[in-house]
C-alpha cells in the first residue's frame, strides 16, 4: 500500500521525529510512511507509537468491542481465515497496517507472505488482569502484530537466556509492535498481573516516572499460521498461557 492510499484510510499521517531518542534504530518506512523503529534493546522488536491515530481508534472501539461479552466473562475472541476483522473502512486500514509492519522484518518470505495474517486473538482486559509472560506458540509464523486500545499498559519482556535482564516497553492507545526474530522467540513477553491500580511507566522524554491508572484495554493480535496447523486448534490445544480469568483459553 502506498502513503496516499494509507493516508486515504487514516488521514493525515505525521513525519515529525522530533520526540524519538537517538538510540531507536530508526527506519522511515517509505511502503506506509508510519512511523516505524526497532526497539534499542530488544532486537526485532518494531514498533509504532502512532499505528492508529485518535480519530479511527474512537471508530474501531464499538466494532472491537463486538469481540466481547463482558457480562459473560467472554474477554476473548479468535477469528481464523481470511475474515479477521468486520469489512470496514476502519478495520481495513488496521489490517493494512499490520501488512505494512511486516515490510521492516529482514526476510523477504514474511515481507511478502500472503495472505500476511490469517489468525487473530482479540483480547479484553479489566485493570487488574493481565497475560503470563510467554512465547507465542511455535506454532504461528515469526512476525506477530499487536495493537493496543484504550489505555496505556507495560509490556515486560525478559530475556529467556538472561531472566535478569527484563526490559519494560510502553503500550499506548493506538500504538502497534511487531515481534520478530529474538523478540518473539528469544523473549518473553507479560503484561502484569495484579491488583495495583497504577503503573509507574519511565518517560523517556522527561527522563521522569509517571504514574497511569489501570484501566480497561483491548489489543488485537494478527500472526500467521504455519502449514497444517489449523486441524489441530480443533483439539483446543491452543495456548500454554492462561489469562486471570479461568477458562478462557
Ligand atoms: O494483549 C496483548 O497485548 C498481548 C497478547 C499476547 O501476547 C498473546 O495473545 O499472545
Ligand atoms: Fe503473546
Amino acid at each position: 500500500m502506498c502513503a496516499t492510499q494509507l493516508e486515504d484510510l487514516f488521514g493525515e499521517i505525521s513525519d515529525d521525529e522530533s520526540n524519538v531518542t537517538d538510540n531507536e534504530h530508526h527506519v522511515n518506512n517509505s511502503r506506509s510512511k508510519l512511523e516505524v523503529y526497532e526497539h534499542s534493546q530488544i532486537a526485532g522488536l518494531w514498533c509504532c507509537d502512532i499505528a492508529v491515530p485518535p480519530a479511527q481508534q474512537a471508530l474501531l472501539e464499538p466494532q472491537l468491542r463486538r469481540f466481547f461479552v463482558p457480562n459473560l466473562g467472554q474477554n476473548q475472541a479468535m477469528r481464523f481465515g481470511q475474515e479477521l476483522l468486520p469489512p470496514s473502512h476502519e478495520c481495513r486500514a488496521l489490517l493494512e497496517t499490520a501488512t505494512a509492519m511486516l515490510a521492516n522484518l529482514s526476510s523477504e518470505v514474511l515481507q511478502h507472505r500472503d495472505p500476511a495474517f490469517d489468525q487473530l486473538i482479540a483480547n479484553h482486559y479489566g485493570p487488574s488482569e493481565g497475560i503470563v509472560a510467554h512465547t507465542d506458540l511455535p506454532r504461528f509464523e515469526d512476525g506477530i502484530v499487536i495493537f493496543s486500545f484504550l489505555s496505556t499498559r507495560i509490556m515486560r519482556f525478559v530475556m529467556i537466556s538472561q531472566p535478569h535482564t527484563q526490559i519494560d516497553v510502553v503500550l499506548r492507545p493506538g500504538s502497534c509492535v511487531c515481534l520478530s526474530g529474538d523478540a518473539r522467540y528469544k523473549w518473553t513477553h507479560a503484561l502484569e498481573i495484579s491488583d495495583d491500580l497504577e503503573e509507574l511507566i519511565f518517560d523517556k522524554n522527561t527522563n521522569e516516572w509517571t504514574q497511569f491508572p489501570k484501566e480497561e484495554r483491548i489489543s488485537i493480535t494478527l500472526r500467521k499460521m504455519k502449514p497444517n496447523q489449523i486441524f489441530d486448534m480443533k483439539e483446543n490445544v491452543y495456548c500454554e498461557y492462561r489469562f486471570t480469568i479461568p477458562d478462557t483459553l
